[in-house]
């Protein structure tokens, strides 16, 4: 676990003397894929939406790159983006490509350390050295670092080459999905890392206590709709995935967030169940990743670095949702790649 420092790699522990809170740095590479290379948000453009072009880093053990790793696959973009796991321990040397612990190498350049990576894009990098990572192979440059992005560029950007209307960030829910997002990513994405990594009592109570009054929240809300932000199964949902799918097996444990487990909520839990036998899911989701990094790697928390063989988890049970109303995902109007828009469909004429 490091940061790299004008380039060059140095080995420590995050920072948190100042008052014991464990704060999360920004992510630093912030451009935009488009369809046709336009700029995005805050960028100059030049990423246009090409099949082959862009390459994703992943560990399979993060919330972060998990929720990427999801829109790949639901978005049908798996022949379109290559991607590249990193191993699960996360040692000295930060990500590693060692296949000792799982990764399946670096497919582009092999290289050893994913700090490699950074400094491809920027020989003076300096900052946290952190997946998801979106590379491009054209330009030889880093996209974006910030899974949040991602997530939205897979949504839309390549829906021209692949024909997908599926939308998890559609307008009309926008504004739903941002509130529920806006709440969830202090108190529960990142409210369970703000638990397990402080150095104070008083920090990891804050956190604690934050931390089980959403998840609260969210189990009443989730006795009244079938997903967060209602009917639809949006962006939201697989955001708050990502987090409740390591909590039994990690966080409640490891990083102390052990109130309750999400089992003991009848309503997360059935939704947890659902989301994970979505088609496709469930391949996305790998416990040995999941649980032999954080065990191991942080051992500032867990010095043995032994990894629990428990909690037995029963995630292919019913999910008992069906009694809401749920519409599963929103398409977006028009017609897939290939099929004409049927008569019906189009706007009468004069
Ligand atoms: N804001 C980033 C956070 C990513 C992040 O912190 N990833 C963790 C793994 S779960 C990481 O790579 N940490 C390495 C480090 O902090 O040195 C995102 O959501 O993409």
């Amino acid at each position: 676990m490091g940061l790299l420092i004008e380039g060059r790699w140095h080995d420590q522990w995050y920072d948190t003397s100042k008052d014991g809170r464990f704060r999360r740095e920004q992510a630093q590479r912030r451009n935009w894929i488009t369809p046709d290379g336009s700029p995005g948000p805050g960028d100059t453009g030049g990423f246009a939406a090409e099949t082959g072009r862009y390459h994703l880093y992943v560990s399979l053990a993060c919330p972060w790159a998990h929720r990427t790793l999801i829109l790949r696959r639901l978005k049908g973009l798996e022949a379109l983006i290559g991607v590249s796991v990193v191993g699960w321990l996360m040692g000295e040397h930060g990500w590693t490509f060692d296949p000792q612990y799982g990764s399946t190498g670096d497919a582009l350049d092999g290289f050893d350390y994913l700090h490699q990576r950074y400094t491809a894009d920027d020989p003076a990098y300096t900052g946290r050295v952190t997946v998801p990572l979106l590379w491009d192979r054209q330009l030889e440059r880093i996209v974006n670092n910030e899974s949040a992005e991602i997530i939205r560029m897979l949504n839309s950007a390549f829906d021209g080459l692949t024909g997908s209307r599926l939308d998890f960030y559609p307008a009309p829910l926008r504004g739903e999905i941002d509130a529920l997002n806006a709440r969830i990513y202090p108190n529960v994405n990142n409210g369970v890392y703000r638990a397990g990594f402080a150095t104070t009592q008083a920090a990891y109570e804050e956190a604690f206590d934050r931390l089980f009054a959403e998840l609260d929240v969210l189990e009443t809300l989730l006795g009244e709709r079938r997903y967060l932000a209602g009917e639809y199964l949006t962006e939201a949902d697989w955001r708050l995935f990502t987090t409740l799918i390591r909590f039994d097996a990690v966080y409640h444990g490891h990083f102390k967030c052990n109130l309750r487990r999400i089992v003991d909520y009848p309503n997360l839990s059935g939704w947890l169940r659902e989301l994970y036998q979505w088609p496709g899911v469930a391949g996305t989701v790998n416990f040995t990743h999941i649980k032999s990094h954080y065990y191991a790697s942080h051992r500032t928390i867990n010095p043995t670095g032994i990894v629990p063989k428990g909690p037995a988890l029963d995630l292919d049970r019913p999910h008992d949702r069906a009694h809401l109303p749920g519409r599963g995902v929103w398409e977006r109007p028009g017609a897939y790649r290939g099929e004409s828009v049927r008569p019906a469909q189009r706007s009468p004429g004069p």
